[in-house]
């Protein structure tokens, strides 16, 4: 028996390259077949060679963490794009696909793109920005996939890992994708907007080597609802709170109504950034709101 991981899946075939790049066209087989787990992008499995470059895929390897949309496993870390300008940047949105990567256990990287769109007087307003992330412990860095500044350094963060590329509509998550490798050759923006919101649905999934690492060619996560999450566990999404939560007078403490919370002690004397504590808030009670139905 082999193992690989799966780069590509179609037609119900499975293409596994194993440690030597070498790639076979594979179908399932054996005792996960029968516990109903469908092998996805990203999975490690056990496999066996039957022809020059065909085989069956006997086992899959535990996960790290699946995602649904798009279907992949074993995702490391998430480039989380916004734009610092067109579309205008939102924090409570980057905060909203921070929480979603932190609960997923996917490392989320902070990435700024469009500097070249930045004049003069509004980059000292972009570092105070990076300065309130890069304080909570997030790696936080500016790119232009237009002037390619920047991308070297993106480029350097692949290594070693599966990542994934999320963000809003229109931040250029693909125009960084051809800047990282021009090869690649994806249709951005203008395009793409006429086919609507369809057009990540009907393309498969597949891992591309980039930069000594893998990366996803889907964007991730369409959907940025709380899906599977309970408000009690959204302060071990926000690294501030979850350093602090123990440290609160009451066990299971919310931060929000509770005396002596550390939390909110830390929110009062400046130590966590107003707006990153408003959106725990709004988060906790949309939670909230939506498990009650
Ligand atoms: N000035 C400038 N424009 C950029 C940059 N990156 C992307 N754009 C433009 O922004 C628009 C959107 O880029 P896309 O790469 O399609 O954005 P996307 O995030 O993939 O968008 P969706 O496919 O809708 O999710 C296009 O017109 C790009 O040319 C940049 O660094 N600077
Ligand atoms: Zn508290």
């Amino acid at each position: 028996m082999e193992e690989g991981f799966i780069v590509k899946a179609l037609s119900g075939y499975y293409y596994v390259e194993n440690n030597k790049g070498d790639i076979y066209q594979c179908r399932g087989r054996g005792l996960f077949r029968k516990q109903n787990i469908s092998p996805l992008v990203g999975d490690y499995v056990q496999f066996e060679q039957h022809d020059h470059n065909e085989g069956y895929i006997y086992d899959i390897l535990p996960r790290k963490n699946l995602l649904v949309r798009p279907p992949v496993a074993n995702v490391d870390q998430a480039f989380i794009i916004s734009a610092v300008t067109q579309p205008a940047f939102s924090s409570v949105l980057l905060d909203r696909f921070l929480v979603l990567m932190e609960f997923h256990g996917i490392n989320p990287i902070i990435v700024f793109n469009k500097v070249d769109l930045l004049v003069e007087h509004e980059k000292d307003e972009w570092k105070e920005i990076q300065q309130c992330y890069t304080s909570i412990g997030y790696d936080t860095f500016f790119v232009s996939a237009k002037t390619k500044e920047g991308i070297s350094s993106f480029m350097t963060r692949l290594k070693n890992k599966l990542s994934i590329v999320a963000g809003q509509s229109g931040v250029g998550k693909t125009a960084l994708l051809n800047a990282l490798d021009p090869s690649l050759e994806l249709k951005t923006g203008e395009i793409s907007n006429h086919l609507g919101r369809g057009r990540h649905t009907t393309r498969h999934v597949e891992l591309i080597h980039l930069g000594d690492g893998l990366i996803v060619d889907t964007p991730g996560f369409s959907s940025l609802e709380f899906d599977g999450m309970e408000e009690q566990m959204l302060d071990t999404c926000f690294p501030e709170m979850r350093t602090r939560k123990d440290e609160c007078k009451f066990r299971g403490c919310s931060h929000r109504k509770e005396p002596k919370c550390a939390v909110k002690m830390a929110y009062e004397n400046g130590e966590i950034s107003p707006f990153r504590y408003e959106h725990y808030i709004a988060f906790y009670e949309e939670i909230k709101k939506q498990r009650r139905y």
